[in-house]
């Protein structure tokens, strides 16, 4: 069982005119994050802008964080992307989420207040522990890589 995370709503349009953050299907791995703009937000060829999502979250467990990606028929269709391609929500984050939106596209795209740009999922984290060491314990790939297997 996840444990429930904390959102703050910080636009009080979210729970009223947009609604609040909710899974659209039971297998949903992602969250739509909306565009908590004030009116409609052009966005040029080449441009990145940086978006208000209206909310907070507290994801507080070391062990999760979250990740904001792509919507892929944005991407795909209209070439509206992430200017961080990925955005990583550290646990301790409390600050307001944001999303870079990036027009790769040639055309000008325009983003509605309460318009979803992105989507949010979370993830388990591990972090490492370091050791110096001489050499590592040896692996069958051992140091090659790029591509140094072929293509087939
Ligand atoms: O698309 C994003 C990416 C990050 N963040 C927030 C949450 C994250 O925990 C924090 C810091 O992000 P990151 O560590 O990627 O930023 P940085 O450029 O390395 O700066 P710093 O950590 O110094 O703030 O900014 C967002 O709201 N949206």
């Amino acid at each position: 069982m996840m444990k429930a995370i904390d959102v703050k709503i910080l636009d009080p349009r979210i729970g009223s005119e947009f609604p609040l953050p909710a899974y659209a299907t039971p297998g949903s791995a992602g969250l739509d994050l909306r565009a908590c703009v004030d009116g409609p937000l052009v966005i040029s060829p080449g441009e990145t802008q940086l978006i208000k999502t209206g909310i907070s979250i507290h994801v507080a467990d070391p062990s999760l964080a979250a990740v904001i990606l792509p919507r892929s028929g944005l991407g795909h269709k209209h070439g509206i992307v992430l200017g961080n391609l990925v955005g990583l929500i550290d646990s301790d984050y409390q600050g307001p989420l944001m999303v870079s939106c990036w027009n790769r596209g040639s055309t000008v795209f325009t983003v509605e207040p309460g318009d979803r740009i992105a989507q949010l999922v979370f993830v388990p984290v591990v972090q490492a522990e370091f050791n110096i060491v001489d050499s590592f314990e040896e692996s069958q790939r051992g140091e090659g890589g790029f591509g140094h297997s072929g293509k087939q």
